[in-house]
């Protein structure tokens, strides 16, 4: 089973593997035509009614392999309206050869005559609200049909999510969907056929540029998009002070800095953007957690622990503490990650192991990719948290499951970079569950140290400071266009 929402990461995953839309298009259409050649003999009549999205190419695709019937092709308004790129090149494709394929210019025109099956390829998983005409009026000319209907992916007015039925929506005897079952399609009476359209494997198990369609954006008023807080410092400074303007770069409203005040003021010299809370002494010590985990609980806080906190017996005492008092979200990194297995905590983690903190925590040390992948499960699932495993491939794992990241340059190894990662992983954790903001993260984080090795370090030298400015860059692309 597979949401409307997951099925669109998945098909931007596949593009970013090397096998574009316009590829699998081909796939869907051809997949349509067995179907209509399942219920039809040849020379029978079919007409194709097509949208103007993706769902309408996938109709003009199965025109051209239905050469052997009596296919008329339906455009559900003018040629120049086809909103994408490769249903246009398909309706060319269509004119150029010969194939009946009219522009129905206005709703009252339609004239379907009496076909022996119509295939409705009118609207898919990119409807939004309440049919709008010209597609009221050719949803209700289908039902006035005697023929067999093929539906492409999803009945036209059909919610592919919740099988919930516009007015009008199609009655559809076969809908051909693709990939997977969807779970609005288990609702209705009607036979299903799930096509493979060849999306590769890998695009489920990969992290991608189609996993940024899951970032959000939660509101407007401050403090929606997150309010982050940072548990560090101390011994060091650089790292709170760059996880939590990770967070901000990534889309946090407000990034908190819990420090010691004997390193408070170098830390918010770093950035005017951070709001430092000292607490008093040089590191952190257990009598300041009743009141860290107070305030984090107060204001909902996403909270990151570890950065720049150092080793220290009360340290690690503290942060022990914090974790059994704390029930909210948090990124555990660093130093911090050392007690994790010691404790018993309600909150949702996310951590972040380098390979030699991995082994600390429990995690198996093997050689063989795959066998690493399911010690990341294994750790992952005996801890009770999602584990977000650095390396040159990253791997993520709920237990449950898990994906791997090849985003990110040799570069990257330069210190400070999990700093950012956990920033950004607190960020997501705003608005996504724990898995995804994991596998989100990492993928930003690599993404944006891609962006400045081609750009400002291709033969080296990357910082991890330089991450911070092209995190933007690296969600929400060079157009702010959403993800
Ligand atoms: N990997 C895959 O799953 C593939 C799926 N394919 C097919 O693509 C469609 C989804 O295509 P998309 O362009 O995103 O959306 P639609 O064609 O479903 O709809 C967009 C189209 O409809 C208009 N519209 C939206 N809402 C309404 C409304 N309420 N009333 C009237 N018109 C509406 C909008 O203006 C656009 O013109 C998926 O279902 C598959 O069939 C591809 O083949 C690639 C692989
Ligand atoms: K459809």
């Amino acid at each position: 089973m597979i949401s409307a929402d997951e099925m669109a990461v998945v098909d931007e995953n596949a593009a970013a593997l090397g096998v574009p839309r316009k590829q699998l298009m081909e796939s869907s259409g051809n997949a349509v035509a067995r179907v209509v050649r399942e219920v039809a003999a040849p020379g029978s009549s079919v007409a194709i009614l097509a949208g103007r999205g993706n769902n309408g190419g996938d109709g003009l695709v199965a025109a051209r392999f239905l050469s052997e019937y009596d296919v008329t092709v339906h455009l559900l308004g003018r040629a120049e309206t086809i909103s994408t790129r490769i249903s246009r090149e398909n309706w060319d494709a269509l004119q150029r050869a010969d194939v009946d394929a009219r522009e129905m210019r206005d709703s009252a025109t339609l004239d379907l005559g009496s076909p022996d099956v119509v295939v409705d390829a009118m609207l898919g998983t990119g409807v939004t609200g309440d049919l709008r005409e010209p597609e009221r009026s050719a949803v209700d000319a289908v039902g006035e049909t005697d023929a067999t209907v093929v539906a492409v992916d999803v009945p036209s007015g059909v919610d592919v999510d919740t099988g919930e039925r516009s007015s009008p929506a199609v009655d559809a005897d076969h809908v051909v969907t693709f990939h997977d079952e969807k779970p609005g399609l288990a609702t209705l009476d009607c036979h299903t056929t799930v096509a493979d359209i060849g999306i590769p494997a890998a695009a489920e198990r990969v992290v991608e540029r189609g996993d940024l369609l899951r970032v959000r954006r939660g509101g407007e008023t401050k403090g929606e998009n997150g309010r982050v807080f940072v548990v560090g410092g101390g011994p060091y400074t650089g790292a709170p002070a760059m996880a939590a303007q990770g967070a901000l770069r990534a889309g946090a409203d407000l990034s908190f800095v819990a420090v010691p005040d004997a390193v408070s003021t170098a830390v918010q010299s770093y950035a005017e953007d951070l709001i430092v809370q000292p607490y008093e002494g040089d590191r952190l010590t257990p009598e300041r957690v009743p009141d860290l985990v107070a305030t984090a609980h107060d204001h909902d806080d996403v909270v990151v622990l570890g950065p720049g906190l150092g080793t220290a017996e009360e340290t690690l005492d503290a942060a022990r503490q914090f974790l059994d008092a704390f029930e909210g979200r948090a990124v555990v990194d660093a130093d911090a990650l050392s007690v994790v297995p010691e404790v018993d905590t309600d909150a949702d983690l996310v951590l972040t192991p380098n390979s030699h903190e991995f082994v600390e925590l429990g995690g198996e040390d093997v050689e063989a990719f795959r066998e690493h992948t399911d010690a990341v499960a294994s750790l992952a699932d005996e801890l009770g948290h999602v584990v977000l495993a650095k390396a040159k491939t990253d791997v993520v794992s709920d237990g449950e499951r898990t994906r791997i990241c090849r985003a990110g340059t040799p570069g990257m190894t330069v210190g400070g970079t999990g700093d950012t990662l956990a920033g950004i992983t607190a960020a997501m954790l705003a608005t996504l569950d724990p898995f995804e903001s994991a596998c989100v993260a990492t993928y930003v984080n690599g993404r944006a140290g891609e962006l400045v090795t081609t750009e400002r370090a291709p033969g080296g030298g990357l910082l991890a400071s330089d991450l911070l400015d092209d995190i933007p860059r690296a969600i929400w692309g060079d157009d702010g266009a959403d993800p």
